[in-house]
């Protein structure tokens, strides 16, 4: 068995893997980046980009149904479910590839293919691909291994590969007729809607009665009536049976309205993800494991506890997104490597963004800054700004005028403080606002910006003007629909 001692090792090769590796590689020439592959990261081969194209797709096939509204008719609508496909494939191979590319330019001795675990502290045991196994003795570990979708072990038995996630999707060669998909959180409605409007037989089924991420009860509320409008949704569906039935499957839930059954072609698992942890045998690293399955980390320097590993990227569980994958690599590699010198005991915190996260459906869904949920959960005294885009300008000139934003400010000092929004544009405006909530802006500072006429920024004018009176009138959130304890 070869041996191997080396300063730092990162565990993973993805957004926040190579990361790390570049910051770590500022401190020390003896770092180590290992991962089995296949490479390329989550983000460009099954999450982010491949999910983005297809939505691109489901958006041009939209425009062309809804033209009509204009005066325009194009015609009859013709989805080439082999086209849709071949272009998610060609463009999704060509952002793997730029990071294939930049794996490649990485000196070969710092990268080791295969499949590490601790067996001690600071030792790892790699299973090489080529089958030889390494022992290696690292002074430092990051962990950034990512995540895995989680779906009920019953159902894979079940249905066999009729049973399919994420990553699934984007090798298709054609679209299905029909699909269930189960789960209505970020992964789900983004796929369940694209493929809805690419003429797949949907149906997306919740648990609860959320769908994706928003936290304000109004608008989880008006979100509800907005996706239910938008696609086949069924909320509060309980899964209750899946079986094979011919070359597809059946699926039973149930929800209060009583029970429900229907065939599909496939089921399609968005039910959340798993940290690749437990594979890492961390209890070998005397790592212990909260109820969420990681253990406990300083989100400035994402070290675990005052011990020699750090973990960053969605295997932590924190923020799990793209930017937030590749800062937390960043903070990871560099607070490892300065710790060589430093020792691990006070590592200096680093700064975090301001929390943005967008989801890409229509409408899209964001969040900017604190949550509605999280500012209850403080107990801050915070007024509310309400705008609805139902009658808004260029909203409705473009008819896409559907949706409403919240922005939070706090009384006595004025400051934006969070935003929750489901509308046009919400990508662009979750923007303004997150940047505007990270310098710290009061609430008038912000309204002394310029805004042209007319845009969908209008909108967002008025929310902040409902926020001033809200905090000239001290009148502050009540925070109804907040569960207790939150
Ligand atoms: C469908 C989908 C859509 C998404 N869309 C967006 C979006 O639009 N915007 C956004 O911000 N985020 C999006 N995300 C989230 C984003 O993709 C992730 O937050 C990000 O990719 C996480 O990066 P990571 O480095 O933590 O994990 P990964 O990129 O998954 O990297 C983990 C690496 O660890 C390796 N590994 C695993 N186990 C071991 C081991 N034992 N030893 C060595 N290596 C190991 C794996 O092979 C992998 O290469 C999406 C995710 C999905 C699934
Ligand atoms: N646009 C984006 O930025 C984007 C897109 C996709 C994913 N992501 C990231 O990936 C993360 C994971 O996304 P996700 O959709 O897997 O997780 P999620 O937590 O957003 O949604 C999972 C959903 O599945 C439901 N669920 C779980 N078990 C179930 C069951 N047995 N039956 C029915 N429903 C069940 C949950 O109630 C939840 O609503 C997101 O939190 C997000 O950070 C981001």
């Amino acid at each position: 068995m070869a041996e191997r001692e080396v300063d730092i090792a990162i565990l993973g090769a993805g957004s926040a893997g190579l990361s790390a590796f570049r910051a770590a590689s500022r401190h020390t020439d003896s770092v180590a980046l290992i991962d089995p592959g296949p490479l390329g990261t989550t983000c460009a081969r099954v999450g982010c980009m491949p999910s983005k194209l297809l939505i691109a797709a489901a958006e041009a096939a939209h425009a062309v149904h809804e033209a009509p509204l204009f005066g325009v008719h194009p015609g009859p609508l013709r989805i080439d479910g082999r086209e849709v496909m071949a272009r998610v494939r060609s463009e999704r191979d060509r952002f793997v590839g730029f990071v294939l590319d930049d794996i490649a330019a990485i000196e070969a001795r710092h990268r080791i293919e295969g499949r590490a675990r601790f067996t001690g502290p600071q030792r790892l045991r790699v299973d090489l691909n080529d089958g030889g196994t390494l022992d290696l003795h690292a002074r430092r570990v990051v962990i950034a291994t990512g995540s895995h979708p989680a779906l009920p072990a019953e159902w894979r038995a079940a249905l066999g590969e009729r049973l399919i996630v994420n990553d699934d999707v984007f090798d298709w060669q054609d679209l299905p007729a029909s699909i269930a998909v189960v789960g209505a959180g970020t992964i789900g409605l983004e796929l369940a809607q694209a493929l809805h409007r690419l003429g797949v037989r949907v149906r997306l089924l919740g648990r609860g009665t959320k769908v994706g991420p928003l936290s304000d009860p109004e608008l989880q509320a008006l979100g509800a009536t907005v996706f239910e409008a938008a696609l086949p949704l069924q909320r509060e569906a309980a899964v209750t049976s899946v079986e094979r039935e011919g070359g597809g499957v059946r699926v039973r839930w149930h929800t209060p309205q009583g029970e429900h059954e229907e065939s599909f072609d496939l089921l399609l698992a968005a039910t959340g993800r798993t940290p690749n942890i437990e594979a890492l045998a961390p209890a070998a690293a005397g790592l212990t494991l909260d109820e969420h399955g990681v253990p406990a980390f300083d989100p400035h320097t994402l070290q675990i506890g005052r011990g020699p590993v750090f973990i960053a990227g969605d295997v932590n569980v924190d923020r799990p997104l793209l930017h937030e994958a590749a800062d937390e690599g960043l903070i990871a590699g560099d607070s490892a490597g300065r710790s060589l010198t430093a020792g691990l005991d006070a590592l200096p915190p680093q700064p975090r963004r301001t929390p943005l996260a967008i989801v890409f459906s229509d409408p899209q869904i964001a969040l900017a800054g604190l949550s509605h949920r999280q500012l209850c959960a403080a107990g801050t005294r915070f007024g509310t700004g309400r705008v609805s885009f139902a009658n808004q300008g260029r909203s409705r000139v473009i008819a896409r005028n559907v949706g409403a934003l919240h922005v939070y400010g706090e009384l006595g000092t004025r400051r934006l403080l969070g935003a929750e929004l489901l509308g046009p544009a919400a990508e662009h405006l979750a923007h303004l606002l997150a940047w505007s909530i990270q310098r710290g802006e009061t609430v008038d500072a912000a309204l002394a910006q310029p805004f042209y006429h007319p845009v969908i920024e209008e909108g967002l004018r008025t929310a902040l003007r409902e926020l001033r009176k809200a905090l000239d009138a001290r009148a502050t959130q009540p925070c109804e629909g907040c569960e207790p304890g939150e």
